[in-house]
């Protein structure tokens, strides 16, 4: 069981493409905090702003950004999934739902990648529905994929080309979510 796992994870790193390095990913997350900082970190705002982790994508790009956002804030998370272990999206499936302290709120939503936006667009309405005063969807990949999306992320940390990617927080049938460049895989594995 082990050594199929290790096999399938290896080989698919073996066919995979480096797209960005760990200091292009770094360099990205750097800007978009500073781009938060610039709205939020204000001597006399008295925002304060409610930031949502998506996981389990997110996880790694939030571990990275929150520690360079200088305001005072407030963290949750809310858990989506709408492509499992596949590399093509079905249905959005709610794990954890958002909290009642969406209300009123200026909500920060943190994703990895918007690919055709459906997963960013369900959470956004839900928020909305749910009372928050204005969501702002900062996502670290916004994929190319030549077609109009549901949803348009207010913050971006790179543009990918449209191939699936692996790593920063991101996985290929639940593999290399820990690897810290992002990586082009080749599909139909
Ligand atoms: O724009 P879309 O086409 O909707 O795809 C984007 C979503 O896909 C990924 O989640 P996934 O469903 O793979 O779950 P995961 O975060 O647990 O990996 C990613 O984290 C985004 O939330
Ligand atoms: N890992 C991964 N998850 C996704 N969800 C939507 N697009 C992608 C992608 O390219 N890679």
């Amino acid at each position: 069981m082990q050594d199929f796992h290790h096999n399938r994870a290896r080989a698919l790193l073996a066919d995979a493409e480096e797209l960005f390095s760990k200091q292009d990913v770094d360099h990205a997350v750097t800007q978009m905090a500073g781009t938060l900082n610039a709205r939020f970190d204000q001597p006399d705002s008295e925002e304060f702003p409610l930031v949502l982790g998506v996981m389990g994508g997110a996880v790694v790009f939030t571990g990275n950004l929150l520690p360079q956002l200088t305001f005072p804030l407030e963290f949750d998370y809310i858990h989506v999934s709408r492509y499992g272990d596949e590399d093509r999206g079905g249905e959005v499936v709610w794990k954890v739902v958002p909290r009642s302290n969406v209300s009123g709120r200026t909500v920060i939503v943190l994703d990895d990648i918007l690919d055709e936006g459906e997963t960013l667009a369900h959470v956004k309405q839900r928020l909305l529905d749910m009372g928050a005063r204005e969501v702002i969807l900062a996502v670290f990949a916004d994929k190319v994929i030549g077609k109009a999306k549901p949803v348009k992320a207010d913050i971006v940390g790179i543009t990918i080309p449209n191939r699936f990617v692996v790593g920063f927080g991101m996985d290929a049938y639940g593999y290399w979510r820990n690897l810290p460049g992002l990586w082009a895989i080749k599909t139909g594995n």
